[in-house]
């Protein structure tokens, strides 16, 4: 598995707009920490979102919002050390974008220049043409993400498809041609419905990526955490596990308690 990468060059964000021409699907995954941006990266992920869904993975909080930038660089900069041929992406957290466009690239330049990451992601359309606009005029590349924007949760109220009104379909679909004029080099498209996933995908020449966006997604990407079947409480009908880990770590480590506890670890092998 691990030595599959050096058959690879780096993944560029050119080489996923190239993958979209050539009709070859983008995979994606979160990743957090260095040990586990390792396997990612090492199983030929694409490309590795140091998503702002830390807050809830990582710390334990209900929603994205209370993540610093300074916590989302500490994530960033220990997935970079690890990773050998992703490209990789880093959403720019709540409050460090949204007061003016010099604040979003403030907070851009702090990622790139202190994590090392390749390219950042911000969430909105038209709301925040100007931050992406001034991101990308420092030669940072950007990511969008429209549909379930989960830094908005509040103004929402649930976590529901998005964009099933053709208003809402609409704004969405002008979101999207917008960041591909400005210049983005992808959007995440999160929770809607699949047949409007279809109709934004072939608009535009940059690729999407969906979660909860169907299979017209030029890409698809997931929480580590959930594929692995660690987060075995979130189970919207999007997500596919491939394995279920909450479980068997339980197992494991109540195996490791019950050994300690019988005496049978460590055995006369395991001592000096
Ligand atoms: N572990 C995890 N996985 C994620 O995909 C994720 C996070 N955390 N945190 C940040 C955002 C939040 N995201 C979400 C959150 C909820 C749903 C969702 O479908 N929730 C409910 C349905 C609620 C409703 O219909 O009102 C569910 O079915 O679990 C989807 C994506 C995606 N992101
Ligand atoms: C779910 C993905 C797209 C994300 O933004 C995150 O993990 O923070
Ligand atoms: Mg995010």
């Amino acid at each position: 598995m691990s030595t599959a990468k050096k058959e690879y060059k780096r993944v560029t964000v050119k080489s996923l707009v190239d993958m979209k021409k050539n009709g070859e699907k983008i995979s994606m995954l979160t990743a957090y920490d260095y040990s586990m941006a390792k396997i990612v990266d090492s199983a030929n992920v694409d490309v590795i979102l140091v998503g702002d869904s830390a807050s809830n993975v990582m710390a334990g909080h209900e929603t994205t919002l209370p993540i610093t930038l300074d916590q989302m660089i500490y994530h960033a900069a220990s997935v970079i050390r690890a990773v050998d041929r992703a490209l990789v992406v880093v959403d720019i957290p709540f409050g460090s974008y949204q007061s003016d466009p010099k604040e979003a690239l403030r907070s851009a330049i702090r990622i790139m220049k202190e994590s090392g990451a390749h390219a950042v992601k911000l969430e909105g359309g038209v709301e925040i043409k100007e931050s992406v606009k001034r991101i990308l005029n420092a030669g940072i590349p950007v990511m969008g993400h429209l549909g379930l924007t989960p830094q908005s949760i509040y103004k929402f109220g649930t976590y529901t498809v998005r964009a099933k009104e053709e208003e809402e379909a609409e704004k969405l679909m002008e979101d999207a041609k917008l960041l591909e004029k400005l210049g983005c080099f992808g959007i995440v498209l999160e929770k809607i419905p699949a047949d409007l996933t279809k109709k934004v995908s072939e608009s535009i020449s940059i690729p999407t990526i969906g979660i909860g966006g169907g299979k017209y997604a030029d890409g698809q990407v997931l929480v580590i955490h959930d594929l692995l079947g660690m987060t075995h409480e979130f189970n919207p009908r999007f997500l596919r596990r491939y394995m279920n880990l909450y479980e068997d770590m339980g197992k494991a480590i109540s195996d490791y308690v019950s050994d300690v506890k019988k005496k049978d670890f460590p055995s006369d092998d395991e001592q000096y």
